[in-house]
């Protein structure tokens, strides 16, 4: 039971504790870690806001800032903006905060740069001697990847400096890729003593967000710098180890901190009312004790367990459920059609299986390396349907001439300045890339649907817009490599499917899809959607949440519900898991359950879909998650 106190202050020594650390006399460092809803993010702005009254003039003299690392773009957004975008505090994402770090040292980068594709391609040539036969999809596509890679070695001399865009494709032949900036940013900073000095002239305060799910590399490099200065740097990492729910994130994060850390402690909940504070207690309860209490007036909350038959119909359920809810909360904007409800479904693919994008997003969403990149709409590749092949066809459907001229002026390479002028025969070219747009565009007429490889070609055989990496690598096939590939598929032997590069496998399947489905995917990401998914609402609220728990439909991989609730044996696997003191799925899913109920601020419910009613019902009130009159079997 969460006890209610009289006061709502119990914390309010933190923010102290934590200005404290900024002393520009004896800097420390300090680790607020603390559970959902307790003001984390309240605390980092409130401390800066005040350090901006008290130190702002020396900063700003000695050309010196704050800089605070955010998850995404919105975070920094929202921090900005809550800062009054004051000069002295550079909030960013990691990648543009390592991008302001290394954007100048074209030298060193040149350097990183070339050993690190000497390595590729010598690990790509040992397994190109291996291969059975050169001949073999993988053999040719890694033919070609060993063939890029020599010759982005061979044009790193030509580059006068590199370029990056944060939030975009890096696709020029000096651009640098998401992973290398990172990359090369925490080695430089963790190995090399003037940039460890660069970096505390400019910050002598580095605060971290959302710190437990922050690159594992970028937190290293930082401990590194922080143990070299600790006398002049002061290095501020917030966070919920119960909230990591990315594979990126340091997992041991907090464990063996140095003693003169500071690590003050947060208990009250400003978020949510009592009832959803017990509950999100409990489901924390077996990982770490720690126990939270709601504010004062936070006496109520409503929070249900709809364990629902898994063949039934879903979309007629979850609307009973928002009627019974509203019936429940007497709260009218439980109301399914017009109402004001957050349903949180466990993975996009429930989304997309809804919304009918789901053959695009399932062969990369399997992939790790792509999965963050398509969430956050920076997957390269993607970004030339979504983000000039679709405005270029929407324009276009709507007979709009002037804009389409203008997606084709802004994206093509053809229509460049340099281009152009080194052209002699201007108007000439300027005929050709508008009949080819055209030529591109009628895939869509009469209302047709083409596949994006369609798209893809027309787009490279007029050099349209760019197209680079793994796309580039499968559209440049020729016919007689296709031939070849489609034959040995029909006979593949087992190696030949262990050896097979998955990136590739999956923008083949990708490129079978309709384009429709690109319009659909893009429409989710970018609507301000009812759905939401248990991780991308990290770090917001919402009044009103229903939970969906549907290992199914998630297709249950990574997740489970079904073993979380106790309706499904655990498998050798978890098994062997735990007898060796690694994490399971069991885990991963308790803390993802954690991070969407604890978004709710007045009422719950949880959706949970299941073969085994009486099961899950049993286990959720042994759990002390739910009293029975909590729960509805439907
Ligand atoms: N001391 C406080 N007094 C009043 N309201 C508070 C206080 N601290 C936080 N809040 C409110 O509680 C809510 C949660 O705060 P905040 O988002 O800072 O928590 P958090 O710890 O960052 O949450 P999470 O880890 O769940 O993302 C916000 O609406 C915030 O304004």
């Amino acid at each position: 039971m969460s006890e209610i106190y009289s006061s709502n202050n119990i914390d309010d020594g933190v923010d102290q504790e934590i200005y404290d650390c900024f002393n520009p006399a004896q800097p420390r460092s300090f680790f607020l870690f603390a559970g959902a809803g307790s003001g984390k993010t309240r605390s980092l702005v409130n401390v800066l806001a005040r350090f901006k009254t008290e130190h702002g003039a020396d900063f700003r003299l000695y050309r010196q800032k704050i800089a605070i690392i955010t998850y995404t773009n919105a975070a920094a957004d929202e921090i900005s903006d809550r800062l009054g975008h004051d000069p002295i505090c550079k909030v960013r994402t990691i990648h543009s905060f390592s991008w302001d770090l290394i954007s100048n040292l074209t030298k060193d980068i040149k350097k990183w740069v070339m050993a690190n594709l000497q390595f590729e391609i010598l690990k790509l040539q040992d397994e190109q001697s291996r291969s059975r036969d050169l001949n073999n999809k993988t053999s040719i596509d890694r033919a070609r990847k060993i063939g890029s890679k020599t010759n982005r070695i061979r044009l790193l001399d030509t580059i006068t400096k590199f370029t990056y865009n944060p939030n975009g494709d890096n696709i020029s032949k000096d651009s640098l890729n998401h992973i290398e900036v990172i990359s090369i940013a925490a080695e430089f900073i963790r190995t090399k003593d003037l940039m460890q000095n660069i970096v505390i002239s400019m910050f002598p305060i580095i605060l971290v967000d959302e710190s437990q799910d922050t690159k594992k590399e970028m937190v290293d490099a930082l401990f590194q710098l922080q143990e070299n200065k600790k006398n002049k740097f002061s290095l501020g990492l917030f966070g919920d180890m119960m909230q990591r729910i990315y594979g990126d994130g340091k997992d041991d994060l907090g464990k063996n901190l140095p003693d003169d850390w500071t690590q003050p402690s947060k208990v009250m909940n400003h978020r949510s009312t009592k009832r959803i504070v017990e509950l999100i207690n409990n489901i924390r309860k077996d990982v770490d004790k720690q126990r939270q209490i709601p504010r004062v007036e936070r006496e109520r909350g409503v929070v249900r367990l709809f364990v629902c038959d898994r063949a039934s119909s879903k979309i007629v359920l979850e609307k009973l459920i928002a009627k019974k809810m509203t019936a429940i909360t007497r709260d009218t904007l439980w109301n399914f059609e017009d109402g004001d409800i957050m349903t949180l479904i466990l993975e996009h693919h429930m989304a997309a299986n809804r919304m009918g994008f789901f053959e695009l997003f399932e062969p990369l969403y399997k992939i790790d390396k792509l999965k963050t990149g398509l969430l956050d709409g920076t997957l390269p590749g993607l970004n030339l349907f979504t983000k000039i092949l679709l405005p270029l066809v929407q324009a276009y459907k709507k007979n709009d001439k002037f804009s389409v001229a203008k997606i084709v002026k802004k994206h093509s390479k053809l229509l460049e300045r340099e281009y152009l002028v080194s052209s002699d025969e201007q108007i000439k070219n300027l005929k050709e890339i508008n009949k080819a747009t055209y030529d591109l565009l009628s895939l869509w007429e009469s209302g047709k649907d083409p596949k994006l490889i369609e798209v893809l070609k027309i787009v490279r055989a007029a050099s349209l817009f760019p197209i680079t990496g793994t796309m580039n690598i499968i559209v440049s096939r020729t016919e007689q490599e296709i031939e070849l590939i489609e034959n040995k598929s029909d006979n593949q032997d087992e190696e030949d499917d262990n050896d097979a590069d998955e990136i590739i496998e999956a923008w083949d399947k990708v490129l079978q899809t309709p384009f429709s489905q690109v319009e659909k995917y893009d429409h989710y990401f970018s609507e301000n959607s009812k759905f939401g998914t248990h991780q991308g609402v990290k770090g917001l609220q919402y009044s009103r949440v229903m939970v969906i728990a549907d290992d199914e439909e998630a297709r249950g991989f990574m997740f489970s519900y079904d073993k979380l609730f106790g309706a499904k044996e655990l498998s050798n696997t978890d098994q062997k898991n735990i007898n060796e003191g690694k994490e399971t799925g069991i885990e991963k899913t308790r803390r993802l359950f954690y991070v969407a109920c604890s978004r709710a601020i007045e009422s719950l419910a949880i959706v949970a879909y299941t073969n085994n009613q009486a099961l899950v019902k049993e286990n959720a009130i042994k759990y002390g998650w739910f009293r029975e009159d909590e729960i509805e079997l439907l």
